[in-house]
């Protein structure tokens, strides 16, 4: 059984489509994307599957259970952090565990055992005795994912876990992240392209509504994205283009302006026969090679292909 079905999920906002038809399955266990330009539906997407929100038409499943505002059994297996998630900054960190576990209708024993052990987790067990408001960003992230966790849910959505973060804050996260995956099903909403290819096993694309593919992370670069050669010259170095442009495997050449830098970036169909017949070229074109390197295929360059350049966050 799949961890999360989106059955032609849609959502209208007046005439206006937010989300367009997502047919989508995540496999159990699994750390999902959901990856997508600002403004794409993805906020729009999570509220309907952990039941915020009512979807205008098609119907979503999660851990089995239909996703319905008024279904009690699925938000006992499903955990939620929000874009922004809202705290009592009176409430000490392992307070407002308590409250949550309170919520959740744990026993008082059971609640105090979970609370230790998710602060543990999250790396709060200290902090845990001090003040909400006095937390850092991160450390907020970090309660907050202690919190979505404490039902012990089978799924867990995060909406853009990491983009108010600091480089520390993000890596702490997502190092959080990586520990949950085999245990619990992570559904993240993010425009954070590294974080994807970081922690992520399979992803979903969308943009304006509608899904544009779904596949591992692996699948999409070696679908959509051809590695890069990136070759710099002592000298200017728009001659050997022309040389370069008549082999008829390399489908770009191109040179580019990086500061002070001019550098030539190549992409090839036919790696191989690219990374064979280039150094050829180059030695005949008597320019001086200063830098040479075949730069690996980047789920950026896979997005930027599917979304556009201008949808990039
Ligand atoms: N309550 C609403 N009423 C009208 N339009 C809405 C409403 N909520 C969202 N939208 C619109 O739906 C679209 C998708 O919004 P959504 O918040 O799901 O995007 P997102 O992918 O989460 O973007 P972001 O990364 O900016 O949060 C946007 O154009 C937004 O303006």
């Amino acid at each position: 059984m799949d961890a999360i079905l989106c059955q032609k999920l849609t959502k209208k906002f007046g005439d206006f489509t937010a989300l367009d038809g997502l047919d989508l399955a995540v496999e159990k266990n699994r750390v999902f994307g959901f990856l997508g330009p600002n403004g794409a539906g993805k906020t729009t997407a999570v509220r309907m599957l952990t039941g915020l929100s009512q979807p205008t038409s098609g119907k979503a499943y999660v851990s089995g259970e239909e996703v319905t505002p008024r279904n009690l059994s699925l938000r006992s297996k499903i955990g939620f952090l929000p874009d922004v998630p809202a705290f009592y900054s009176w409430m000490t960190g392992r307070e407002f565990m308590l409250f949550s576990g309170e919520l959740h209708k744990l026993s008082p024993r059971e609640n105090n055992l979970r609370a230790d052990e998710l602060l543990e987790l999250v790396d709060l067990s200290e902090a845990g005795k001090r003040r909400v408001g006095g937390y850092s960003r991160g450390m907020k992230q970090r309660l907050g994912i202690a919190q979505a966790l404490v039902n012990k849910p089978e799924v867990l959505f995060m909406d853009e876990p990491t983009s108010a973060l600091d480089p520390m804050g993000r890596r702490d996260v997502l190092n959080l992240i990586e520990r949950l995956s085999g245990d619990t099903t992570v559904f993240m909403s993010t425009h954070i392209l590294s974080d994807v290819e970081r922690v992520c096993d399979r992803v979903a694309i969308i943009n304006e509504g509608k899904l544009i593919t779904s596949a591992s992370v692996e699948e999409l670069k070696r679908k959509y994205s051809t590695s890069a050669f990136e070759i710099q010259f002592e000298e200017e170095p728009t001659p050997i283009l022309t040389q370069l442009l008549k082999m008829p495997y390399i489908k770009t050449a191109e040179v580019r302006t990086e500061g002070e830098v001019r550098v030539l970036y190549v992409q090839a169909s036919d790696l191989a026969k690219a990374k064979t017949e280039i150094p050829g070229v180059i030695a005949q074109s008597g320019l001086t090679l200063t830098h040479y390197e075949l730069t690996t295929p980047s789920i950026e360059d896979v997005f930027i292909q599917l979304v556009g350049n201008g949808a990039k966050a």
